[in-house]
């Protein structure tokens, strides 16, 4: 079985962060590990508290994954704080790690910051240069370029300046602010749109977390990049289509849907 690791936020409402990943990895059929930069006491309604892992523990969570079950792919997403970026890309480094996607994650779909701002920069010079793809939405592409993103050319100029800069492969995300469910990926000099069907659904909490985590795992099964995006695409299309309703804000999706069995029926 390929195995795939997260590193990320746990999101004690059980749809974003570490808990999402998890989810998606499993329904993608590979085996995931987690290694958790913090704790978010967090609903569909938003993030009440957030308690960081030091550093060193992180280094230490990431020493036992590495050193026993090597992860045939990894995720990054949130991580608030400089010092725990610079533990993990040094981790990152050491170990060799291979097919690094980051989702350079700054704030929640409920409006809540997840990194400091002085993070935002130790970001793109200690991980970024290791990813293989980054999966920015339009905010964190505007943050990331300083410029403003209005249009679909937009997206193309600015996910060629981040490829170019980090020499890497762009996935800049469309969803809920332009464009529909329309990603364009910017890979070895050109680019690719992967038009999803806007689907009316105002549950989407997680889905930066889920689309991430299911290109990882077609990453760790051995997909190309852009078959991987493919898949992960029609996976999220799958999961906001199962039209969840949970709590108060804007809900989980249901990321078991493709795996309904004798286990999964209800009494
Ligand atoms: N209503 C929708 N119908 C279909 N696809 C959608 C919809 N909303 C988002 N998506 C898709 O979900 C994926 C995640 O994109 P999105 O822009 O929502 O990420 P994000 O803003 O990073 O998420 P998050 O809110 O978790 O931080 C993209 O592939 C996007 O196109
Ligand atoms: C822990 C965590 N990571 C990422 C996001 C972004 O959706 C979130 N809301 N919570």
């Amino acid at each position: 079985m390929k195995t795939a690791l997260t590193i990320a936020g746990s999101d004690s409402s059980g749809g974003a962060g570490i808990q999402a990943d998890i989810k998606t990895m499993m329904a993608n059929g590979v085996y995931a590990m987690s290694a958790i930069t913090a704790l978010t006491a967090q609903n569909t309604t938003g993030v009440t508290a957030i308690q960081n892992v030091t550093a060193e523990f992180l280094g230490q969570e990431l020493d036992c994954i590495f050193t026993d079950i090597f992860p045939d792919a990894v995720k990054i997403g949130m991580v608030s704080e400089s010092d725990r970026i610079h533990m993990i890309a040094g981790k990152l480094r050491q170990y060799r790690a291979k097919n690094i996607v980051v989702d350079p994650v700054m704030v929640a779909t409920s409006g809540a910051r997840l990194i400091s701002e002085e993070a935002v920069d130790v970001l793109k010079e200690e991980l970024f240069p290791l990813a293989d793809l980054l999966t920015p939405n339009i905010p964190e592409t505007e943050v990331l370029t300083g410029r403003k993103i209005k249009s679909a050319d937009d997206m193309i100029e600015a996910a060629k300046q981040i490829s170019e800069q980090y020499h890497c492969a762009v996935l800049c995300k469309g969803g809920h602010k332009l464009n529909d469910a329309n990603d364009l990926l910017y890979v070895n000099g050109t680019y690719q749109w992967f038009e999803g069907k806007r689907i009316d659904n105002p549950n989407t909490h997680g889905t930066g977390c889920t689309l991430s985590s299911a290109i990882t795992s077609n990453l760790a099964k051995g997909f190309s990049m852009v078959e991987s995006v493919n898949r992960a695409k029609d996976y999220i299309s799958g999961a906001l289509a199962a039209m969840l309703d949970l709590g108060k804000g804007s809900g989980p999706m249901d990321h078991g849907f493709a795996i309904k069995n004798s286990y999964t029926e209800e009494a």
